[in-house]
């Protein structure tokens, strides 16, 4: 990253400030991140929390950084892209967070070719465990990709994709930590249902996903495998997901993917 300047998150909000935290938590200089922000509140918390350029004008942002990561909602991309596209040269990359939006949408804008990443992520940047999917646009080059995937890397784990599987990396890994915070809720309120404290219950749900998570990718075993390991014959677990399996959570989840993925198509339009 050391021939990157500057990088810019025009709209400071959750996904902006969770990349920003794990950015900074990973090594990258604090002065070498800006954020442009309408709102006061946003700008002061950023400022005071994390200690970064604010600005209030998405063009000064512009101006200023060679990277400039797009954290604004889908609903105003063409509003936000109009306002910057007089100041936009193709010497700036512009990485889209944008659920939905498509590289093209973005170039449609901006004049010569223009160059964009677009990347998935998702909110557990914050702690440098983030899932992100990213592809290239039509001008960006290998290297833009390289320097992109490098530093979504700092911040987790990334899967090049094809454009096309964006909506549904959105409805998995982007939307994803919702299903599982849900997940934990429902697991300590079991746990209270069943008499345990509330912070027990919920430290012990959270701890439970957390250590179950790292089975699945520090024994590299099929999911499946470890299932069967703790599904004693006739024992409590086997029950347990009979019930699940009873309930329809497996379906559920793939149905919520595929909602969600469907949520990115319609954004897009
Ligand atoms: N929150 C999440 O888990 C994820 C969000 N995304 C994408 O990230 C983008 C941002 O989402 P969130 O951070 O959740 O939304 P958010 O609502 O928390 O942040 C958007 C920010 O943009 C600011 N803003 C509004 N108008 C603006 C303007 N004209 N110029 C500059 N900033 C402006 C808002 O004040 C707000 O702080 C969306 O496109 C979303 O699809 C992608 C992956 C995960
Ligand atoms: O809910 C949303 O639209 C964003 C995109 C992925 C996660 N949050």
């Amino acid at each position: 990253m050391t021939n990157v300047h500057k990088i810019g998150f025009i709209g400071g909000g959750n996904m902006a400030e969770a990349l920003i935290k794990g950015l900074i938590a990973g090594g990258f200089p604090v002065d070498r991140i800006m954020a442009s922000e309408p709102s006061e509140y946003r700008r002061d918390h950023l400022s005071e929390e994390y200690g970064i350029e604010l600005t209030a004008d998405n063009v000064e942002l512009l101006e200023k950084c060679e990277i400039v990561v797009l954290s604004i909602k889908p609903q105003i991309a063409d509003e936000v892209l109009q306002e910057i596209s007089s100041a936009y040269t193709n010497e700036k990359l512009l990485v889209s967070i944008l659920a939905g939006v498509s590289c093209k949408q973005i170039e449609k804008h901006l004049v010569g070719k223009p160059r964009v990443v677009r990347v998935m992520p998702n909110t557990p940047a914050l702690v440098s465990e983030g899932a992100s999917a990213i592809c290239r646009g039509h001008n960006s080059t290998k290297e833009d990709l390289d320097m992109v995937k490098q530093l979504f890397e700092s911040v987790g784990k990334v899967q090049v994709i094809d454009e096309r599987q964006m909506d549904a990396a959105t409805g998995l890994s982007g939307s994803g930590p919702a299903y599982i915070y849900t997940v934990v809720e429902a697991l300590a309120d079991g746990g209270v249902r069943e008499g345990l404290r509330r912070d027990v219950a919920h430290a012990l749900a959270v701890q439970t996903v957390v250590g179950a998570a790292l089975m699945v990718r520090e024994t590299g075993e099929h999911p499946a495998i470890l299932r069967d390991r703790v599904c004693s014959p006739g024992g409590t677990a086997i029950t347990g997901v009979s019930t699940l399996e009873k309930k329809g959570l497996r379906t559920t989840l793939m149905e919520a993917v595929s909602a969600a993925a469907n949520r990115s198509r319609e954004l897009g339009e």
